[in-house]
């Protein structure tokens, strides 16, 4: 196969999850179909500039949300944003919370996570020849989350939790009464999605510092109402406002580089070749 670089070059990637699928004030738009050997992302890659930057936006689910996130091709999306110079992912997602004092409406920037998922996505780039064990100690950019946490103050009326672990569920069904127990009380997790893995460790494999603005829009099913898609979307659409503040606020703080004593994203392949 050979495939065109495409002609164009982005420094910052913004993954729209449920909710966020433009970018507000964006100029000088321009749009790419972008294949990459994984076949084609979730959508063509909105460039355009923001604060003085050059962005690429791509919708996790597709505009018009039509892919569900086990069929997501984690791999092409992240694929395509690195392949257009990508350093930074700023990656927005829709999560219930398992704990009562994470409400309805707050976001949360998290910085652990578990693995719930059932093993048919694809989760790495190195499929052999060259074999890759990526640290997952510490999965998300402590650089690009602090950017996020400072960025948030700024933002009236916005209740921000600086750390969270999220689990990540196949979906596209949500959890039953005694997993989102299990979730809760055993795992002892902060905030459920199903989209999470494996976006976080390909931007990893990638060396590109990621991080999620986790937006939370419901209490789950441990909570006695159980949660529907309806009330994720009301409460997401309020969310979305939020974010679309938010975003111009991280943007104008990324610097031209990461910080080495606060990233390891960009050398995480180091230590993890065999
Ligand atoms: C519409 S509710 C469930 C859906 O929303 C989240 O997606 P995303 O992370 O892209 O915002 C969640 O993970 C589910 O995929
Ligand atoms: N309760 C929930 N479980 C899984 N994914 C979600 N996305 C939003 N709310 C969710």
């Amino acid at each position: 196969m050979v495939l065109v670089k495409p002609p164009v070059k982005a420094e910052i990637g913004v993954i729209g999850g449920s909710g966020l699928y433009e970018i507000p004030d964006l100029q000088n738009i321009r749009e790419y179909k972008i294949y990459t050997p994984y076949g084609m992302p979730s959508d063509n890659i909105i460039v355009g500039e923001l604060r003085g930057r050059t962005i690429a936006f791509l919708p996790r689910h597709g505009r018009g949300h039509k892919i569900p996130p086990h069929r997501i091709n984690y791999r092409a999306n992240i694929w395509a944003l690195k392949s257009i110079g990508v350093k930074w992912i700023i990656a927005f997602s829709a999560v219930g919370s398992l704990r009562e004092d994470y409400e309805p409406g707050d976001f949360v920037v998290p910085d652990q996570f578990i693995d719930m998922t059932k093993g048919i996505r694809p989760t790495t780039f190195f499929e052999g020849g060259v074999v890759a064990h990526v640290s997952m100690a510490d999965p998300f950019c402590e650089h690009l989350r602090e950017i996020i946490i400072d960025a948030a103050k700024e933002i009236d009326g916005l209740m921000l939790h600086n750390k969270g672990t999220y689990i990540c569920i196949e979906g596209p069904r949500f959890s039953t009464r005694a997993e989102s127990r299990i979730w809760k009380e055993v795992f002892k997790a902060d905030i459920i999605g199903m989209t999470l893995v494996p976006e976080v460790n390909l931007a990893c494999e990638a060396q590109t510092c990621y991080a999620t603005v986790a937006m939370i829009t419901d209490y789950d099913v441990w909570a006695e109402k159980p949660v529907t898609a309806e009330e994720v979307v009301r409460v997401m659409n309020e969310n979305t406002v939020k974010a679309k503040k938010l975003l111009p606020k991280i943007i104008e703080r990324i610097p031209e580089k990461p910080l080495e004593d606060k990233c390891s994203c960009c050398k995480s392949l180091e230590t993890a070749l065999v």
